[in-house]
């Protein structure tokens, strides 16, 4: 268990006046934060000190793949922002992750934590054939993570049902960040391989993310301590 709630909100906002108002209620103890594409896309760098500015851990979720010089600068320039998460997809190979890390030895202990995305919780095992994958979403899954262990990063996303039979394959401290979060009840969405937030920690992952579900909720503070209640914070 991590030493505060394991829960990371996905700011995905496009009109940043929502995005103050959740901020105004949330409080840097109760949740970390995750950047993704479209509010990163919409207000750049200054969003991210902005986070840092209310006191927030920032998880930068850009999911850079690219060939590896071009990775390894990213991962330097979100490192140089101060984020305390950044991710690159696991696709990208070996040489693509080994650049991104070793492109993150000049931060010393201040290095972001450097995350490799394995199959999208979007996606199920039958469309991986589609796009040239053979196997379930589970066996690539394990397939990804264990080519990230080895190339030397600190953990994957992946989906909490996945996340079992990960902790048979890779090192004890990996880190397992889980999207498709959703409370019993709650609308699916475009997610598909879900768990809810209590079964995502008792099958082992360390954090959760979780998006629409709170900040699409009438009452997001409200539903962001119902989550952390329901997991003992
Ligand atoms: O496999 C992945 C990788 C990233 N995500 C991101 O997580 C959040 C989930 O938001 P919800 O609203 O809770 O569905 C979103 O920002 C995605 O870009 C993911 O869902 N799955």
């Amino acid at each position: 268990m991590t030493e505060k709630s394991p829960l990371i909100v996905a700011l995905d906002f496009a009109v940043r006046a929502e995005l103050d108002a959740l901020l105004e209620k949330l409080d840097p103890s109760l949740c970390r934060v995750k950047v993704g594409k479209e509010l990163f896309t919409l207000y750049g760098p200054d969003i991210v000190r902005d986070l840092h500015k209310r006191g927030f851990d920032v998880f930068l979720d850009l999911k850079f793949h690219d060939i590896p010089n071009t990775t390894a600068a990213a991962v330097a320039a979100a490192a140089d922002m101060g984020v305390w998460m950044v991710n690159v997809h696991a696709s990208g190979g070996m040489k693509m992750m080994t650049a991104a890390k070793a492109a993150l030895q000049a931060y010393g202990k201040d290095a972001p934590l450097l995350i490799g995305v394995t199959v999208l919780t979007s996606m199920q095992s039958e469309e991986l054939a589609s796009i040239g994958v053979g196997g379930d979403a589970l066996a690539q899954v394990g397939r990804l993570a264990s080519l990230s262990a080895e190339s030397g990063l600190d953990g994957v996303v992946c989906s909490a049902r996945e996340v079992s039979v990960l902790r048979t394959l890779i090192p004890k401290d990996f880190l397992l960040v889980t999207p498709g979060i959703r409370p019993a009840g709650s609308e699916l969405g475009d997610q598909q391989r879900v768990a809810t937030p209590s079964d995502a920690i008792a099958m082992g992952s360390n954090y959760l993310v979780v998006g629409r579900p709170i900040t699409r909720s009438a009452d997001p503070l409200a539903s962001l301590k119902e989550i952390n209640a329901s997991l003992g914070y």
